[in-house]
């Protein structure tokens, strides 16, 4: 019995939000992932880094199975969010991505008015019963992603008007709109100014607080200012993974020392 607590307490205490295992992806004949294992924690920046082509924004796919929707591609091994396997029959993707969302390289709001673009998920998910509830998680996700205070006063103003790092930031109240768990984010920053990086990045670290976050960068400068913990990519293998600090300053695969280092990618 004290042994069983034990092994509650342990699980718990590693907080892991998502588990890989022997994960593979194909394209038709293409092995694009190779085998990976990865534990993600809650409440902690991931940061997947590799040279181009490595695989990292196939494998970022996969946790919220947006590979489905694309027809060559196939994913086998297990992938469990709080334990429960997400490419089970009885999950509904749509679902899982009100779980899991996503932000992707280049800021893509609706042809909707910013208050549309945010409102859209909570309305098609059912999370609100009536206008007044429906203002609030807009207000909410507004403050959660850093906006509300440049759009509280034109709403109705449409969404593609505002600059790329305020779509950047819509973009992401958007996704955290539907109380998501994990936040995948791809090359979030890649289509900004290095002002508007700085507001994301900041915010990334913001919402550490309520949510696991993942992000694929090309920048080893975010993935060292963002993130506590990075996975290093390489040809489809998670070649390594580890406390961001060890993984900057004291690599132990030779591929990883050989990437930051500025030898490969
Ligand atoms: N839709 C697709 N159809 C076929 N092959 C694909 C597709 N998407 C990616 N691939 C292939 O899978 C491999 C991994 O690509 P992926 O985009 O995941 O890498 P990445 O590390 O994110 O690259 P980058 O840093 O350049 O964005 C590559 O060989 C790529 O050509």
């Amino acid at each position: 019995m004290n042994n069983m607590r034990l092994t509650e307490r342990a699980v718990q205490a590693t907080d892991t939000k998502i588990t890989a295992r022997k994960v593979q992806v194909h394209y038709g004949a293409s092995h694009a992932i190779k085998d990976v294992d990865i534990d993600i924690l809650d409440k902690t920046v991931t940061a997947f880094i590799g040279p181009s082509g490595c695989g990292k924004s196939t494998f970022l796919r996969c946790l919220n199975r947006m590979n489905d929707t694309i027809a060559i591609c196939r994913v086998e091994g297990a992938i469990l969010l709080d334990g429960e396997d997400i490419y089970d029959k009885k999950v509904d993707p749509v679902q899982l991505r009100a779980r899991v969302g996503m932000v992707f390289q280049k800021p893509n709001p609706f042809p909707k008015s910013i208050y549309d673009n945010v409102a859209y998920g909570p309305k098609i998910h059912g999370l609100v019963r009536n206008k007044a509830e429906l203002d609030e998680v807009v207000e909410s996700a507004l403050r959660k992603a850093a906006l509300w205070n440049e759009v509280k006063d034109r709403l109705n103003a449409p969404g593609t008007g505002l600059s790329g790092g305020q779509q950047q930031r819509l973009c992401i109240a958007r996704a955290v709109a539907t109380s998501p768990e994990v936040l995948l984010m791809d090359e979030p920053c890649s289509a900004l100014d290095p002002i508007a990086t700085a507001q994301v990045e900041e915010l990334i670290d913001e919402l550490r607080a309520n949510f696991s976050v993942v992000i694929v960068t090309h920048s080893m400068q975010q993935a060292a200012r963002v993130s506590q913990r990075t996975a290093f990519f390489h040809l489809g293998n998670l070649v390594e993974f580890g406390e961001t600090g060890q993984i900057f300053t004291n690599p132990r695969d030779p591929r990883t020392e050989s990437y930051i280092t500025g030898r490969i990618g």
